[in-house]
């Protein structure tokens, strides 16, 4: 099964005016490789500047997290409705840190599918703490998460949502994950879904590897079968970007 290659660059809180539209003009005029799909992220407050910025065909723009309210009074929150009315088609929902301030599972199923059903696209973000691998809790955390994904979300919805494995331990480390145990975990994710879901959705859908990639280590792993992409922190705010980005040629 051939699913397209796909690299997301979450800036997290980082960046200025200024060198968002540099990092957007050195990935305008990079060499991209055609077949990967790119989706930028940085933070809601440069979101129109970016917008505005991309010219690459195959770059598209991403909020860091969403509303699952559909407006009104909640002070400091983004709506899905906001984000395609400036031009976002994308978000980025349940990432670790995210979770870290208190969102639960359910909350961030919740976010998920009130952004497929408002337009946009999902990467969707699981994975597990050091303490859980350690205690051989992997699998069973990531399970447990993508259960409550698939209480909210069904059919086609599917189809809008990419999903992120980043192992706690390896964000903003330098620990990135080896090839094995990054393969091991996105088999077992693909495997979840071929069980509880289905056998095309187990075959058409994204899983992101995210956590200190970086250029010299993404090509092993881009190898690996279960592994269609990365999503990149640190990393991203670099020139290596477009490296990653072509990491799967
Ligand atoms: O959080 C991450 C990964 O961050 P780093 O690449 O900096 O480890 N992606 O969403």
């Amino acid at each position: 099964m051939a699913r397209k290659f796909f690299v997301g660059g979450n800036f997290k809180m980082n960046g200025t005016k200024e060198s968002i539209k540099s990092i957007i003009k050195n990935l305008n005029e990079a060499k991209l490789d055609p077949n990967v799909e790119v989706v930028i992220a940085p933070s809601h407050i440069f979101l129109p500047i970016a917008v505005d910025a991309v010219t690459a065909s195959n770059v598209a723009v991403a909020a860091q997290n969403v509303s699952n309210k559909p407006n009104g009074a909640h002070t400091g929150e983004v709506s899905v409705s906001q984000l395609k009315d400036i031009g976002v088609n994308w978000t980025i929902t349940g990432h670790s840190e995210r979770r870290a301030a208190g969102e639960s599972d359910e909350e961030v199923a919740l976010k998920t599918k009130a952004a497929i059903d408002g337009g946009l696209s999902v990467i969707w973000c699981c994975g597990e703490s050091l303490e859980e691998r350690e205690a051989g809790k992997t699998v069973e955390v990531v399970e447990k998460q993508l259960a409550a994904l698939a209480e909210k979300v069904s059919g086609d919805d599917w189809k809008k949502i990419v999903i992120a494995y980043e192992p706690i331990w390896a964000i903003g480390t330098g620990k990135v994950a080896t090839t094995e145990q990054a393969q091991e975990v996105h088999a077992a994710i693909r495997k979840w879904l071929r069980t509880n879901v289905s056998d095309s959705v187990a075959d058409e859908t994204r899983i992101l590897y995210g956590g200190s990639v970086t250029a010299k280590n993404c090509k092993d792993l881009a190898k690996q079968e279960d592994i269609d992409g990365f999503l990149v922190g640190g990393a991203s705010l670099k020139p290596e970007f477009v490296d990653i980005i072509n990491s799967n040629q």
